[in-house]
């Protein structure tokens, strides 16, 4: 249902809201949403004590947000399908599919960014 147009500062706050019960489903209806958040937290563990740089900071931020926008979004994108078609529907698979494979390649992105990063770190302290 559309709204009447224009910049009304309680229709922010009331969509900040909506914003903030869509992470809070999302995190508790979503496992994967744990695996990630607990990868993440491992990861920003990791960055303190290997002491990466600013920018290595944001590429590691850049990547675990990557991974889980694109988690909530297949989500949304299950939630929606199961609604549309609750029978089994090839089109309704290969949306799922297709929104899982987005998930998969941003959590290969993701792994990638850290192995770049952390690797050179766990290196040199192995070695020096
Ligand atoms: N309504 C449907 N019509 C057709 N295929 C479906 C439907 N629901 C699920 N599928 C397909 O069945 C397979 C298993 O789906 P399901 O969501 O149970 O497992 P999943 O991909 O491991 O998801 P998750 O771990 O996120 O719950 C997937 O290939 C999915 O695309």
């Amino acid at each position: 249902m559309r709204k009447p147009s224009g910049f009304l500062i309680s229709q922010r706050i009331a969509s900040f809201g909506h914003a903030l019960a869509g992470i809070h489903a999302f995190v508790k209806s979503q496992p994967n949403a744990w695996i990630h958040l607990f990868v993440a937290v491992i990861v920003v563990i990791s960055g303190f004590l290997l002491q990466v740089t600013l920018v290595e900071w944001s590429l590691l931020i850049f990547a675990i947000t990557l991974v889980l926008v694109s988690e909530a979004l297949n989500t949304s994108i299950e939630y929606l399908c199961d609604l549309v078609s609750p029978g089994h529907h090839p089109l309704i698979k290969k949306s799922k599919d297709i929104a899982a494979g987005a998930v998969l390649i941003s959590a290969i992105g993701a792994a990638t960014i850290g192995g770049i990063i952390f690797l050179p770190y766990i290196l040199a302290r192995l070695t020096g």
